[in-house]
């Protein structure tokens, strides 16, 4: 296998393939704040066991309120992007379901830039939940995906996933802070080899194998 490890491209700017992009600092306040508010509605209705007419009222609100709010949307594959740590940007899409600024069905994940990928730390609550307590395993999967997309995209340029093994070692619990980390190995042309894991006090609970294929914009 042919292994560099060199930067190949310089980051694309998703305004040239005709998506629109927001600025991470330009998202209002409010709009974050709604969104981190959605984010515990999910969990309190996903757990309330509250009577039938606050369920009734709450149910005429929510409705009310997805009116109001649908009637400015964005469009489909807008971008986000973001300044890191670091001072590197990384464009996102802005609902990706993983790590999208604006999606409160996505944890509040923010991976950094490390060297040679990428680490962060989330925590996750019954809205993730598969076996009683735990994370729920397509989502540890998803948190793999996101990572070693992620540090893919911030080491070489961006690409898709085209082969992902993931090793559950041991369960993922809820209520804890997972730390989640990607590092690119190698890469072979459009191939780059990156690995992942997701850690609970120090253990490592699962790891990933990923392959992504980097999308071929300056190779034409
Ligand atoms: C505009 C700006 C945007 C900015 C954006 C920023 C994003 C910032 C971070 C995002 C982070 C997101 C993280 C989540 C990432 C997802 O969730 S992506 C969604 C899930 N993945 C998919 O849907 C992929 C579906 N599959 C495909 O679209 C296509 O099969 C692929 C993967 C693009 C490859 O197709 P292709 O481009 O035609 O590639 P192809 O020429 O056939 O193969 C190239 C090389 O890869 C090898 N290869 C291809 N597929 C495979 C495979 N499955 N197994 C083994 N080898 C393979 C080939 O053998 C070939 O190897 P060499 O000949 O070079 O040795």
């Amino acid at each position: 296998m042919t292994v560099n490890t060199q930067p190949v491209a310089e980051r694309p700017d998703p305004r040239a393939y005709g998506l629109p992009v927001v600025e991470q600092d330009q998202i209002p306040d409010e709009l974050r704040s709604l969104v981190d508010g959605v984010r515990n509605l999910v969990d309190a209705v996903s757990n309330t066991e509250a009577d039938s007419a606050t369920l009734a009222e709450a149910d005429a609100a929510v409705r009310a309120l997805n009116d109001r709010l649908n009637a400015a949307r964005r469009e489909v594959g807008t971008m986000v992007r973001r300044t890191m740590g670091d001072g590197t940007d990384e464009f996102g899409t802005i609902t990706n379901v993983v790590a999208g600024t604006t999606n409160p069905a996505a944890p509040p994940l923010d991976l950094e830039h490390v060297e040679g990928g990428v680490q962060g730390t989330v925590t996750l609550n019954t809205t993730y939940q598969g076996p009683p307590g735990l994370v729920h395993g397509g989502w540890i999967a998803a948190l793999l995906d996101q990572a070693v997309g992620s540090a893919s995209a911030v080491e070489t340029s961006p690409g898709m996933t085209a082969k992902l093994e993931v090793n559950y070692r041991q369960p993922t619990p809820l209520f804890t802070p997972l730390e989640i980390s990607a590092r690119v190995r190698s890469t072979e042309r459009r191939k780059v080899y990156v690995t992942g894991q997701i850690r609970a006090h120090g253990q490592v609970t699962a790891e990933a194998e990923a392959l992504m294929i980097r999308i071929p914009m300056d190779e034409g």
